[in-house]
């Protein structure tokens, strides 16, 4: 994997309801990533938070959207700099923050690929638009804004065209899908697999096809690995827990094999919310997928 990391930190809670999540990446921090990932023996740079610009915040939920300027201002920014990141020849990671942020980071990273591979790893599709969501909440629709699906202000920042095609998309630990996500899912063939899939096939071969797949048609991959696809008993300090998640050694699993791929571009860690967190254990957590992800290893 590259060897040069940048990291930015989103302190974004507009995408969805509970507060807290904003000071996701002061917790991740404090959980000791730099030093983790600096350990083994990358040049990791830590260049501070993008703004969210909270001025443009009204409380209206116009177009069953909620707080619409504010995380589209922000996704704007993160955009920019994740492209002049990539631009540079660094690998973006990227820390939330609610999940509204892979709006900006994937934005920023399309310019770049012909086909950049999307890994998904989530408890849900975040496939709404506004008219499927049940709660307005723009975290539950990054990957379809993504895909060029949704209200225009949100598809076409860094541009006005898809950023991703639903063919390099794989969904990673499904388990609560809206109705509109599914017609979707069934709609375009997405590569999905829920919870049912991963239970019978286990993490090893989910992931062996998953690489496989990607390899061949891929020239860059992102991760966008959202804490709630990991059980809350693992991961408790999340805004929207499904029981019934991946665990602790599937998600170390996951990040191995990855590593040793040597296939991902780009990565976000989001939805870590401190508030809700018991000891800061889900930002440890995330730090410890970060560290198997960049190629740690036991021997
Ligand atoms: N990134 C997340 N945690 N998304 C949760 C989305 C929940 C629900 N599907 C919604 O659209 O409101
Ligand atoms: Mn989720
Ligand atoms: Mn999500």
């Amino acid at each position: 994997m590259n060897r040069n990391v940048t990291m930015i930190g989103v302190p974004m809670d507009l995408g969805q309801n509970r507060r807290g999540v904003d000071m996701g990446p002061s917790a991740i921090r404090y959980a000791g990533v730099l030093e983790r990932i600096r350990t083994l023996g990358y040049n990791i740079e830590d260049k501070g938070d993008i703004q969210v610009k909270k001025e443009t915040l009204g409380n209206e939920n116009i177009h069953n959207l909620s707080n619409l300027d504010p995380v589209t201002e922000t996704n704007k920014s993160l955009a920019r700099t994740v492209s002049s990141i990539n631009k540079e020849g660094h690998f973006p990671l990227i820390l939330g923050g609610d999940h509204s942020i892979a709006i900006g980071t994937i934005a920023g990273m399309s310019g770049y690929f012909d086909n950049l591979g999307v890994i998904w790893y989530d408890a849900h599709g975040d496939l709404n638009t506004a008219d499927t969501s049940p709660s307005g909440n723009i975290h539950g629709m990054p990957l379809a804004v993504s895909l060029g699906l949704g209200h225009p202000t949100l598809t076409t920042i860094n541009g006005d065209f898809p950023k991703i095609k639903p063919e390099n998309v794989i969904i990673i630990g499904a388990r609560e899908l809206d109705e509109g996500e599914k017609d979707y899912i069934r709609q375009s063939g997405m590569n999905v697999y829920t919870m049912h899939e991963i239970d019978r096939l286990g993490m090893s071969e989910v992931m062996h096809q998953s690489i496989n797949y990607l390899k061949d048609r891929c020239d860059g991959v992102h991760l966008s690995l959202d804490l709630d696809g990991l059980d809350p008993h693992d991961a408790p300090g999340v805004g929207t827990p499904v029981l019934g998640g991946l665990t602790y050694r599937e998600s170390h699993l996951a990040m191995e094999m990855l590593a040793e791929a040597k296939m991902v571009t780009s990565a976000e860690f989001v939805e870590v919310n401190p508030i809700l967190d018991e000891k800061n254990k889900t930002a440890e957590v995330a730090v410890a997928l970060m560290g198997s992800l960049f190629g740690e290893k036991l021997k």
